[in-house]
């Protein structure tokens, strides 16, 4: 067993003797209420006695039995040692002219008996169910959802800050800073100083990332979104859904984007922005680092508000007032997938969109299982996924995007960190859900990808709009040299053969057409004895 308060996972070599978690939960509930209610130290003794056996036969080693005791014990020791010298009755013994009594020695013993048997109970429910479960088991014991949300939040960000901890050491240490030995330097005192203030920083910003992820699935929300609590029912709901999907006609738009600027107090993300994304369409929204793609994507999602101008989805224009619904049809896939991950199962933490949608409990599990099953992650549905690789954890938070079923899905640089298989698989999602008619804008720095997946593309630098429209926009030299792209690999062999400069294939196989073209016209040998030149448009070779 791991040192751990909590297990995440069903445990190995573990009997939890009562196999239903919600059945545990209830025998420990009603064998605390006995323990907080008894008041005789022989029943006690013998209860603590009979939870420490149970706890060695399920398979819980001495050792972390007696580390969980020394988690609280101390705190009761230290209160229950001054009980024999305040309570009236028979002395028993005298301790610098202070009398302990035998009444005062007999409630000390029931108290520290009593929080050992307590501590065993917790010890037997925490390490035999897993957290998820544990939680999932106080819901059905009536424990407001609410307040589960609110465990569940200060439990993610319990292991922000223990991730946060261990990437800076890490970062530290590999730069040569050492916080090993008894006493530290001073040096080292200080640098922890400073790495306290500045993980707490880091976890505040990025528990800021989280919630804002889980209101952009419909958690923590004022009802709007959550129709039940604004009045109206689900069926409702779905029926409005329903009517907003038909009335999107042949040339209806996705997002309309008019004059739109934005700041971060003096620093301007975002400068008179204008363009359109038809419906089901495949943009791809590019430019340099600090371009202001992240930004323009908050806009997009109704998270942020337009300074100026104005931003319009599905032909409304987006207002303080209508975020939240808006934001139900626009799905956002962030750059850090554990932006966007913040419960304790894959399943979980897909089904908590579709949960706030008011949505039936079969429907929810319907819409978790298509979800995984789209993003080859079916086999890890009961896994916690704070232990999945980052390629995996992209994967789940494109799922919980997906159970929303949006119109229109924003994904931000969806292709990093994935293995190659795992990008050939994305692309081919893509093309899925392009197919089934959603829009799909994605911000990426892959030129290559671009070229051959999108239908529209969206040029931003310096928080300018340098040009739109189709992937011609890849092959200007000028232009690609203005927003620090460079040419699409495949073109790059033809611009260095005389006679080929125009071709512009975007995918292998326009490449390889293009090439047999070239040798049945007979340039191939000429082309293939030709020197090749530098041209404009590609990185030094
Ligand atoms: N929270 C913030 N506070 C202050 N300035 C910010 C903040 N977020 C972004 N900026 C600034 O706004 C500008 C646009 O940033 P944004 O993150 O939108 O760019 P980006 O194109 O997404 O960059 P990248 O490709 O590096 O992700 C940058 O100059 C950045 O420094």
């Amino acid at each position: 067993m791991g040192k751990a308060i909590i297990t995440l996972h069903e445990p190995e070599h573990i009997r939890p003797l009562i196999a239903k978690p919600k059945h545990r939960l209830w025998v420990v509930l009603t064998l605390l209420a006995l323990v907080v209610i008894a008041g005789r130290p022989l029943p006690l003794g013998i209860a603590a006695g009979a939870f420490l056996v149970l706890l060695l036969w399920c398979g819980v080693s001495f050792r972390t039995i007696v580390g969980r005791l020394l988690l609280l014990l101390p705190f009761g020791a230290g209160a229950a040692i001054f009980i024999p010298f305040h309570t009236e009755g028979t002395a028993a013994f005298e301790v610098w002219g202070y009398v302990a009594t035998d009444e005062g020695l007999r409630k000390t013993t029931v108290l520290l008996l009593k929080l050992v048997g307590a501590n065993l109970l917790l010890t037997y429910l925490l390490t035999v169910t897993p957290l998820f479960v544990l939680l999932r088991s106080l819901r059905s014991v009536g424990v407001p959802a609410v307040l589960l949300e609110l465990m569940l939040l200060i439990v993610r960000y319990f292991f922000l800050l223990k991730e946060e901890a261990a990437g800076m050491m890490k970062a530290q240490r590999s730069r040569g800073m050492s916080f090993k030995g008894l006493w530290w330097s001073k040096r080292a005192y200080k640098r922890f100083g400073e790495l306290a203030g500045v993980l707490f920083l880091r976890a505040y910003e990025r528990s800021k990332r989280i919630y804002i992820a889980m209101s952009a699935r419909g958690g923590l929300e004022t009802g709007e979104t959550t129709g039940v609590a604004a009045g109206s029912s689900v069926d409702a709901r779905v029926a409005r859904d329903g009517e907003e999907k038909r009335t999107m006609g042949e040339n209806a738009m996705a997002a309309e984007v008019r004059g739109v600027g934005f700041a971060y107090g003096k620093i301007k993300a975002l400068n008179g922005i204008s363009f359109d994304i038809p419906v089901g369409s495949k943009a791809a929204l590019m430019g340099p680092n600090g371009a202001g793609k992240s930004t323009l994507i908050s806009l997009l999602n109704g998270l942020e508000l337009s300074q100026a101008g104005e931003v319009r989805l599905f032909g409304e224009k987006v207002d303080r007032h209508n975020g939240e619904r808006l934001r139900r049809r626009v799905g956002v896939v962030y750059q850090d997938p554990d932006d966007q991950i913040f419960s304790t199962t894959v399943e979980e933490d897909v089904a908590f969109g579709p949960r706030n949608l008011g949505l039936p409990a079969a429907e929810v599990e319907e819409r978790v299982e298509t979800a995984l099953r789209q993003v080859g992650m079916g086999e890890m549905r009961t896994r916690s996924p704070f232990e999945l690789s980052y390629g995996q954890k992209r994967r789940v938070a494109i799922a919980g995007v997906l159970a929303m079923r949006p119109d229109f899905i924003i994904l931000d640089e969806p292709m990093s960190f994935l293995d190659p298989r795992g990008r050939d698989e994305l692309q081919a999602l893509l093309e899925d859900m392009q197919r089934q008619g959603l829009t799909i804008l994605i911000a990426t720095h892959d030129v290559d990808f671009a070229a051959e997946w999108a239908d529209r593309i969206l040029l931003l630098k310096d928080g300018k709009l340098l040009a739109s429209g189709t992937t011609e926009l890849l092959f200007d030299d000028a232009l690609i040299e203005q927003a620090s792209l460079h040419l699409p690999r495949l073109a790059r062999p033809f611009r260095m053969l005389s006679g080929a400069e125009g071709y512009r294939p975007r995918s292998v196989k326009e490449a390889a057409q293009l090439i047999w073209k070239l040798v049945r016209m007979g340039g191939g040998a000429e082309a293939a004895e030709s020197k090749p030149r530098q041209t404009k448009g590609m990185p030094p070779s």
